[in-house]
């Protein structure tokens, strides 16, 4: 109720020890999935996952717009903010490129920090980006990656932050390239790498070999990697999968369908049992609780 009452620090405290223990083997890849609002993030704690991803692809596809670099710091914290807030676990969120020069990367890192994010992660893309998985990115000289890792690395007052570099190199430069960046970015103080668009797992694991700090995948759909399994990417050491875009893509199928029904049809009454009940709905947001403050709350029965 209320939702998480685990303080944004000791989520920070947990991811560490989650990434630490998937390193030494112990465990396998913490499963990740994209959260498209507060309410799907509940739902990622139910079902028992280990943490909450938020996706710059999905929060610029809410407000209606590309992934190309047009959403504020403001936007970006607010919402991942909320997000974080409604869960216990720990929650990453996309910063793309850092909203700009080295300070304003700086200031972005405080500000999620604020906003209680476990982590983020920074690409070494040029503004304006795209999506890691297109065709014709550039990136930016690897000096100019590394200031933005240093910058971000000065500016946290939680040393618990995990700060992921995201490299986008392989497209552009090739695979070993994406490897000595991935190397400079540690050296420049990341806690973890990002191999943006690997064409298979020996690409995965030709960077595990080159870094050794934790390994985040990217398993986004209709892009250049296969959608590897859990235990696949677990056989290259990678530690954090993502599943960034998975969710809103699920949803926006169901609801695009059912708004044809609804068109077509004059009724949803056919798309009722594929709809979440009115129960389940308000099991998540644990409604009948809030009769610890006012026992008027939920005095209701629900139909079926
Ligand atoms: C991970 C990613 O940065 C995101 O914003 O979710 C995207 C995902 C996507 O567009 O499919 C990416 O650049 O891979
Ligand atoms: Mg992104």
């Amino acid at each position: 109720m209320l939702h998480a009452r685990t303080p944004a620090a000791d989520r920070r405290v947990a991811l560490r020890e989650a990434l630490a223990a998937s390193r030494s083997g112990d465990s396998g890849p913490l499963r990740f999935p994209g959260a498209f609002n507060p309410l799907s993030a509940l739902l990622i704690q139910r079902l028992g996952f280990d943490g909450v991803y938020v996706s710059g692809a999905v929060l610029s596809a809410d407000l209606g717009l590309p992934d190309i670099g047009l959403t504020t710091l403001t936007e970006v914290a607010g919402r991942s903010g909320a997000i974080a807030r409604v869960t216990d676990l720990p929650a990453i969120v996309d910063a793309d490129t850092g909203f700009g020069e080295p300070m304003n990367v700086a200031r972005a890192i405080q500000v999620l920090e604020d906003a209680g994010l476990a982590g983020c992660h920074l690409e070494d893309q040029v503004n304006p980006k795209r999506c890691g998985h297109l065709d014709g990115k550039s990136v930016v000289e690897t000096a100019e990656m590394v200031r933005r890792v240093r910058a971000a690395v000065a500016a946290r007052r939680d040393p618990n932050f995990v700060i992921c570099a995201r490299t986008d190199a392989r497209a552009v430069e090739g695979l070993d390239a994406a490897a000595d960046r991935a190397r400079a970015y540690v050296d420049a103080g990341a806690d973890m790498i990002f191999p943006e668009a690997m064409a298979d797992l020996d690409e995965f694991a030709a960077i595990r070999e080159a870094v050794d700090v934790p390994l985040l995948a990217n398993m986004t759909e209709f892009g250049k990697s296969e959608l590897f399994t859990a235990t696949q990417l677990e056989s290259v050491g990678v530690n954090l999968v993502i599943y960034p875009v998975t969710l809103l893509r699920l949803a926006m199928g169901a609801v695009e369908d059912g708004l044809r029904r609804i068109r077509d049809e004059g009724t949803q009454a056919g798309l009722v049992d594929r709809m979440q009940h009115r129960a389940r709905l308000y099991e998540l947001l644990d409604y009948a609780d809030y009769n610890v403050f006012d026992d008027e709350i939920f005095n209701f029965r629900l139909s079926d």
